[in-house]
């Protein structure tokens, strides 16, 4: 573990080795150390506090370097129209858990929420969602088993037009019979919330599964060449020194952590601040 006694070049191949291993990516965790090795000696940054808030300011600088709009807050349809979420990402990553805490916090807030079970591939998936709704007092549209996905969203769509709901999120499938099914079935659910609601969907998360470190590099890579992903949900953060995976998602994918799940509960969900994270991170890193 790299650490404060000396700032020497030890510590800086400490720090690349450690990045590497929280998953920042190998490319990045170089340049994240020769661009610091550049501004240590710059500010002439001795004292331990100093050369953390070199390190600290750097790697959020970083983070923002490619110029996206940093707005990890997600994008609403202007008041008295309904906003569309749709959530991807493979099967067992989070999606219907990070909805049900979403589903909470917005219905808390005083939003009217309607969730989409769209996941009519796997068994069980619906009533998961139910479970969720019902603990967030939310209704669910739902479909039989092995039922069109593309009708569920349709029914859920016409529902929360009609019924003028704040938001609708539309949980999907994570898995078909192969990758390419899968791509056509987002697509399709696309096109018709167009259909419904022109602006619609207002953002389409790709949820990740932090524990998986450069897989989920792959799988974001998978979705956003097929689906037009706004964003991520980074989930799994508890019991993971791997969120370098964010600034590898940040590096090659250029697209915004909106959200980080870090365990089961409701209310384990939070806005992904980049300071706060980088500073969890650094502590994790360079101070355990
Ligand atoms: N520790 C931890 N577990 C999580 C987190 N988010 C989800 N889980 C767990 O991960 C498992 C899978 O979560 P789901 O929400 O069912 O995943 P999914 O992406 O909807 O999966 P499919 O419905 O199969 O596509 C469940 O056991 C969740 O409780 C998290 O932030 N931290």
């Amino acid at each position: 573990m790299a650490n404060f006694r000396s700032v020497d070049e030890d510590f800086f191949e400490d720090l690349e080795e450690t990045l590497v291993g929280a998953d920042v990516g190998f490319d990045m965790a170089i340049k994240i150390s020769d661009e610091l090795r550049e501004e240590v000696k710059l500010k002439n940054a001795k004292r331990k506090e100093d050369v953390r808030d070199v390190i600290i300011k750097k790697m959020v600088d970083l983070y923002e370097a490619d110029g996206i709009n940093e707005d990890a807050t997600m994008n609403f349809a202007p008041k008295g129209q309904t906003t569309v979420i749709l959530f991807v990402g493979v099967n067992g990553v989070g999606k219907t858990t990070t909805i049900g805490k979403l589903a909470s916090k917005y219905q808390k807030a005083g939003k009217s929420v309607l969730l989409a079970a769209a996941d009519t591939f796997r068994a069980g998936a619906t009533k998961q969602l139910q479970e969720w709704g019902e603990r967030a007092h939310v209704p669910v549209v739902a479909g039989k088993e092995k039922a069109d996905p593309a009708s569920v969203v349709f029914a859920a769509v016409e529902k929360a037009r009609d019924e003028n709901y704040d938001v609708l999120f539309v949980d999907t499938a994570g898995r078909l019979q192969n990758n390419v099914n899968l791509m056509q079935e987002l697509e399709k659910m696309k096109r018709i919330i167009q259909r419904e609601i022109p602006e619609a969907p207002h953002e389409v998360l790709l949820v990740l599964d932090a524990t998986t470190g450069q897989n989920a590099l792959q799988q974001a890579k998978l979705f956003k060449n097929s689906s037009d992903v706004s964003g991520i949900v980074l989930t799994k953060m508890d019991g993971t020194a791997k969120g370098g995976i964010v600034f590898a998602i940040r590096n090659e994918m250029h697209l915004p952590v909106k959200w980080i799940g870090f365990g089961e509960k409701s209310s384990d969900l939070r806005e992904f601040k980049p300071e706060e994270f980088v500073y969890g991170l650094f502590k994790e890193l360079v101070e355990s």
